[in-house]
């Protein structure tokens, strides 16, 4: 493998990745980066922590510095916490360059921003929602002439989940040059792939990584066969295992909804652990904050929802934990790769109840890996059964005496007014939805048990004609 040199990055920059640790290129570095430098638009889909960031912040640095000005590029992002740690990226590695960037991403003071771009950085990191906003409210600042748009996450960006990115990005791209380099990078790409060329529409040059698996072999991969009940106490029994045995390690575990991860959050703290976490019901400045404190080890547990399930770099991970099983391989894989990054080893271990078998089997089978059983001593998570459950109940109801369910309403509402929506009206029509789904349902399981009935009655009916015959065999064996 060649260095960054033969790549054709400047020496500055060669000197600058030094300075961080990175000497080699990574395999996406080393196959996308001359073809951006070239001006081609990419795809780059490589596993997690493999140094997607570095490919294209590298290139775009380079042709930054070889023509300086503001705004210059693009990066899109799906998550707020993403587009800071992408933003340091830019700073760091562009220091000697005087990079000036900007962050524009919701929760966060909207004047400032604005004031910001239209100081006309170099490169702006955003979520899509926050920028759409400036788009939609302001003119003072141009996006016409920049040379690169990122679309990091790229194949998040553009699914239509929960979070729905793609009005704010049909806004965006209405205000982008057509003559522009798009890149777009992830560790999941390829489902998303008829979607993502139509945005690189320039002949785009394509990498995926070679490989017979879709998560990194420095993961060890695990699982816990679990009631629902006793879930719990094998996740304190597991947490309190990993920090008598270790000093220095940290560990995400995740979860499926913010109320969970608040319930978990204060649970642990009962058995004293050092617990933090992270989701999207929680006030920005806290979500900054609480992601410093873990990354500086202050606290060692970090529980989080999957908003923190992409791209985050944190090396001192060395557990992720999911206190459910993924609905989908692709979370799964996000979510597994927050720990054994850049060559470093990792543990990953799943809970499954019985109800969530066939999840793991189709995560086995879109990761090309078979997960392994982890040994546990069922005696000891029996002994902390009862007491956990018990203080998972308290703090169940400590926090039913708040309003995180009223706040949660509250949010909700909010959201669906900034999208223009009235929601009253919403709630309404949530509820018709709601109705015709049951009623399909009932019609549905109606058809079934008469398709099930008509089965019945020719199987009746064939046996009934085969019953003669028989009678008739044994006369004649007579
Ligand atoms: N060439 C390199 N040599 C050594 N370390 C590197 C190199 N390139 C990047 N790194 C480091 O590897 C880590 C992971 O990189 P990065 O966050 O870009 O991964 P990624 O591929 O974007 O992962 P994800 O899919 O999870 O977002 C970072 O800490 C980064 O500094």
């Amino acid at each position: 493998m060649g260095d960054f040199s033969s790549l054709g990055l400047s020496d500055w920059l060669v000197k600058q990745c030094k300075q961080l640790g990175i000497n080699k290129p990574t395999p996406v570095q080393q196959n996308c980066m001359p073809a951006i430098l070239e001006g081609r638009d990419c795809m780059g889909c490589a596993k997690t922590g493999s140094g997607k960031t570095a490919a294209f912040v590298l290139p775009v640095l380079q042709k930054l510095s070889e023509e300086p000005y503001g705004i210059f590029c693009l990066v899109l992002t799906p998550t707020r916490e993403l587009a800071y740690q992408i933003a340091e990226q830019f700073r760091v590695l562009g220091k000697p360059l005087g990079l000036r960037d900007c962050i524009i991403v919701g929760g966060m003071d909207m004047v400032s921003q604005a004031l910001e771009l239209s100081n006309k950085p170099h490169v702006v990191v955003a979520t899509p929602g926050r920028l759409a906003d400036h788009i939609r409210s302001s003119n003072t600042f141009s996006m016409s002439k920049i040379q690169f748009l990122i679309m990091d996450e790229a194949d998040r960006l553009l699914e239509q989940g929960c979070t729905d990115f793609t009005k704010d990005l049909e806004v965006i791209m209405g205000i982008l040059p057509a003559k522009r380099q798009t890149l777009l990078f992830s560790a999941t790409l390829t489902d998303t792939l008829q979607e993502l060329k139509s945005i690189a529409m320039n002949k785009p040059f394509f990498w995926e990584s070679t490989s017979e698996t879709r998560t990194v072999e420095e993961l060890d991969q695990r699982y816990i066969l679990t009631p629902e009940k006793v879930k719990d106490a094998y996740l304190v029994h597991l947490i309190q295992t990993f920090t008598d045995e270790h000093d220095d390690w940290s560990i995400i575990i995740f979860t499926n909804t913010c109320k969970n991860c608040q319930i978990l959050t204060m649970m642990l703290r009962e058995f004293n652990f050092p617990t933090i976490s992270l989701h999207s019901m929680m006030k920005q400045k806290q979500r900054f904050a609480n992601l410093s404190k873990f990354k500086a080890s202050v606290y060692k547990i970090l529980i989080a929802t999957d908003v923190a399930a992409r791209g985050l770099d944190i090396p001192t991970v060395q557990v992720v934990i999911n206190h459910n099983t993924p609905g989908l391989p692709k979370i799964y894989i996000h979510r597994v790769g927050r720990t054994a990054r850049a060559g470093r080893n990792g543990v990953s271990i799943t809970l499954v109840t019985q109800y969530d078998i066939h999840l793991v089997h189709s995560i086995e089978e879109q990761t090309e890996t078979k997960l392994k059983e982890y040994p546990v001593e069922e005696k000891e998570v029996l002994k902390i059964l009862t007491q956990v459950n018990v203080t998972r109940r308290q703090c169940e109801i400590k926090l039913e005496s708040t309003d995180f369910d009223e706040k949660k309403e509250i949010n909700k509402r909010k959201q669906l007014i900034l999208e223009g929506k009235d929601p009253d009206l919403e709630a309404k029509r949530k509820a018709e939805l709601e109705k015709i789904r049951n009623q399909k349902k009932k019609f549905k399981h109606k058809i079934q048990e008469s398709i099930q009935r008509q089965k019945q009655g020719q199987q009746k009916k064939k046996q009934m004609k085969r019953k003669p015959n028989k009678k008739k065999a044994e006369q004649a064996t007579a």
